[in-house]
């Protein structure tokens, strides 16, 4: 017998169901549609090479939050790797996040921290004079951090890749993801946590996953009709903790939500390195993808082969309702925001089901994000819930 049924196993759906395995020791049964867990952090060794690839895109772990390091560690260990990016920008190698590096080589110049930041801050006072607490999209806020020539050099036409829509219509907290540095320090994140799982994500989800409260359906999907735990057979007769998309859950009552998808192209190449890096973005826009992932160098303490290398070119897009697409990322424009009010609404009144992850509340988070908030949902909502009830 099923006590709590959790639709999606990404890290949102797996740590919900951990934690209620555990403790009160609920049988919680996990479905999927697709055909392995996971979610998107799912990997797999590519056949040839045996080079971890990162199916849905490089996931990179980093958090600061010391019950999540504490949490994430009873499942894997993790090794040093420290992520760092760089972007092609009219034929030239640039560092990312925008440090001082970035700068002085965009101006041809070698100036110290004070300096960069007078010129910065003249560069996007020109533009803004409200400054950047008053900035209202990532337009705004991009040009009062870094001034417009970076901005429209780095930010603005990759963020055009992939986002497809104006930056004015976008939210400012887009761009404060990323760091301003005025030093040389490229790091890419600033937690105090970071690195990959020793021995990749899928082995880590598994160890999550595997309890003897659990089980597992795969290739199940919540709203096909044919299979027992679907949504009329179960919404209201069972707690449900759902992660899919929150619009395709009310079948798109208040109209689709705007979601990104991303295509892959991989290609395994016969040399050792492709790009010296793992990860390269492309900021022209007459380069018809956003990055290049090189996947070996993402664990440079493995054996991988000398003469063979797997290589992602990543591309963006608007995720069509209705077909194949996955939904990976919230566009969040003001009528998005409008529709998702009407359904924030309608999953209020929604008898015994819980909303979380990245598609179920419609928000951008991280891996680390997501395992601090089904957390929460477990202290403050279902347990408290289910013992009750
Ligand atoms: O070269 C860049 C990089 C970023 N951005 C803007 O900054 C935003 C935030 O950048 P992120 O790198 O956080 O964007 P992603 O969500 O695509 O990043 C994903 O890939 C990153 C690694 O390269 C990190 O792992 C990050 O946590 C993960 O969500 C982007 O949407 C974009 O609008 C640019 O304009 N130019």
């Amino acid at each position: 017998m099923t006590d709590v049924l959790v639709v999606g196993s990404g890290f949102f759906g797996l740590t919900v169901a951990e934690q209620l395995a555990n403790d009160p020791g609920l049988k919680v049964h996990v479905i999927d549609r697709r055909s392995h867990l996971g979610g998107n952090a799912y990997s797999e060794a590519e056949p040839t090479t045996g080079i971890e690839v990162h199916r849905y895109g490089a996931h990179l772990f980093h958090t600061s939050n010391e019950r999540v390091w504490d949490y994430v560690n009873r499942f894997t260990t993790f090794t040093g790797y420290r992520h760092h990016v760089y972007s092609t920008y009219r034929g030239e190698v640039f560092p990312l996040p925008i440090n001082l590096g970035t700068i002085n080589q965009f101006t041809r110049s070698a100036m110290g921290p004070d300096e960069a930041r007078a010129w910065v801050a003249a560069q996007a006072g020109a533009a803004l004079s409200g400054g950047s607490a008053a900035a209202q999209n990532l337009e705004e806020k991009a040009i009062s951090l870094i001034g417009r020539p970076l901005y429209e050099a780095f930010i603005k036409g990759y963020t055009a890749k992939q986002w497809q829509t104006n930056p004015t219509e976008l939210s400012a907290d887009i761009i404060t993801r990323l760091p301003v540095r005025y030093t040389y320090d490229n790091r890419y994140f600033n937690d105090r946590y970071e690195g990959l799982p020793t021995d990749g994500y899928t082995a880590w989800l598994e160890r999550m996953a595997d309890h003897p409260n659990i089980t597992i359906g795969l290739d199940t999907d919540f709203f096909d009709a044919s299979q027992p735990y679907n949504k009329s057979a179960t919404v209201g007769r069972l707690p449900i903790v759902y992660t899919g998309p929150l619009d395709r859950y009310f079948d798109h009552a208040h109209g689709p939500l705007g979601w990104r998808t991303l295509d892959f192209e991989s290609e395994v190449l016969p040399i050792g390195d492709f790009q010296g890096t793992p990860v390269m973005n492309y900021a022209d826009t007459d380069i018809p993808y956003t990055r290049i992932h090189e996947f070996r160098h993402f664990h440079p303490e493995r054996d991988y082969p000398s003469d063979a290398t797997v290589i992602m070119r990543e591309f963006s897009r608007f995720a069509n309702a209705g077909t194949d697409d996955e939904p990976y990322y919230p566009v969040n424009t003001s009528d998005d925001r409008t529709a998702l009010k009407a359904y924030r609404e309608l999953a209020e009144q929604e008898s015994q089901v819980h909303f979380g992850g990245r598609l179920g509340t419609y928000q951008y988070l991280d891996m680390h994000m997501a395992i601090a908030s089904a957390l929460s949902m477990v202290d403050n909502v279902l347990r408290p819930g289910l013992v009750r009830g």
